[in-house]
């Protein structure tokens, strides 16, 4: 028996559990910084059922150095969203497992803070509308992009003027998209920190018509336009391509096998690199043979976003 009268079968016994599964997200595609994203098939995954106490169980090696109890990052996240609302979360048990790289520009923070949201809605009962979802998220993340991607799929595009959060989704989108993820980790802080406090007005004018044409151009599949676009951005890569030193590298090697345009992922140090439909698979290859040293993930866009089901599931806490 434990702390709670359950003996170890008790505690096998499939039950109803609240089940989340967030995708990664890749920001900015270039020039849309803060604003452009597209959802991944790489996912976070999250079992929750209340308990007397908190515990969480951690399933995949990336996650292991990461708190067991109320003071992992997700609960943290549920804890703030309920007292938004003026509601406590209750202690729940909960197991998390995740296939997103993490501080890698893959989104597993805000992949994180969806589930914390996700959790909140559940078990305080807030009935968050989706836009009230993605405007808590945002707030946590700072800025929509990747919030967007998880909470909805697909290439979105975000923006917020003071509170308000706007979203729309880009279903007519398409592209396959590869990931170069390195061994190293870049916080996002930390490749922030190296952008400037203000642009200049001649700049920005330039900088936003880059990012127009770059969504417009994938919008009519002129992909040579959308490549070109991709490495015209004058927002953050020029700033922070310093932080990435195989950027140039890589992005030549992306291609000469066959990938329209290239980009940081997210805050970096992982490259975006995007083929036409249906080439994914014969590009990622290629980049395989002549890239070292470095994970070459041959993904796709998720079109589903963030999903929560109840389901009968075997703990084993
Ligand atoms: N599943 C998770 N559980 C707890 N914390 C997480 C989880 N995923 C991400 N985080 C937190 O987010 C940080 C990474 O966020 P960030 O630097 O924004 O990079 P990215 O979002 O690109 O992976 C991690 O170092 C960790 O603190
Ligand atoms: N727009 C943000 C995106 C950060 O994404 P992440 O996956 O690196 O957290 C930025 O460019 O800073």
């Amino acid at each position: 028996m434990n702390e709670v009268g359950e003996s170890q079968a008790d505690r096998m016994m499939p039950r109803q559990v609240f089940a989340v599964k967030v995708p990664a997200s890749s920001a900015n595609l270039g020039p849309g910084f803060d604003s452009l994203a597209v959802a991944l098939n790489l996912y976070l995954e999250l079992e929750a059922f209340r308990s007397d106490q908190w515990e969480v169980e951690l399933l995949s090696p990336s996650l292991m150095d990461f708190p067991r109890d109320e003071k992992n990052y997700i609960c943290q996240v549920a804890f703030q969203t309920a007292s938004l609302y003026k509601q406590k979360m209750p202690p729940l048990r909960m197991t998390v497992k995740s296939e997103i790289p993490l501080a890698r520009g893959l989104g597993s923070s805000a992949a994180a803070i969806v589930a914390g949201v996700e959790l909140a809605n559940e078990f305080c009962g807030l009935q968050l509308s989706e836009r009230e979802k993605l405007a808590i998220v945002t707030e946590f993340e700072g800025h929509p992009d990747n919030a967007g991607a998880s909470l909805f799929g697909g290439v979105v595009v975000g923006s917020q003027i003071g509170t308000e959060v706007d979203l729309t989704v880009l279903d007519q989108i398409q592209f396959d998209p590869i990931l170069v993820v390195p061994q190293e980790e870049l916080l996002t802080e930390i490749s922030r920190d190296v952008l400037p406090q203000d642009v200049k007005f001649s700049r920005s004018v330039q900088a936003s018509a880059v990012a127009n044409q770059l969504l417009a151009s994938l919008m009519v599949q002129n992909w040579k336009l959308a490549g070109k676009m991709m490495a015209a951005d004058l927002f953050h890569q020029p700033y922070r391509k310093e932080l990435v030193p195989f950027f140039d590298d890589v992005r030549e090697k992306a291609i000469q096998s066959g990938a329209f345009g290239v980009a940081l992922s997210g805050a970096g140090p992982s490259i975006l690199c995007l083929t036409e439909p249906g080439n994914g698979d014969e590009v990622a290859e290629k980049m395989k043979q002549c890239i070292n040293g470095m994970e070459i993930m041959n993904l796709t866009i998720d079109w589903t976003g963030c999903r929560t089901s109840m389901k009968k599931s075997g703990f084993a806490l």
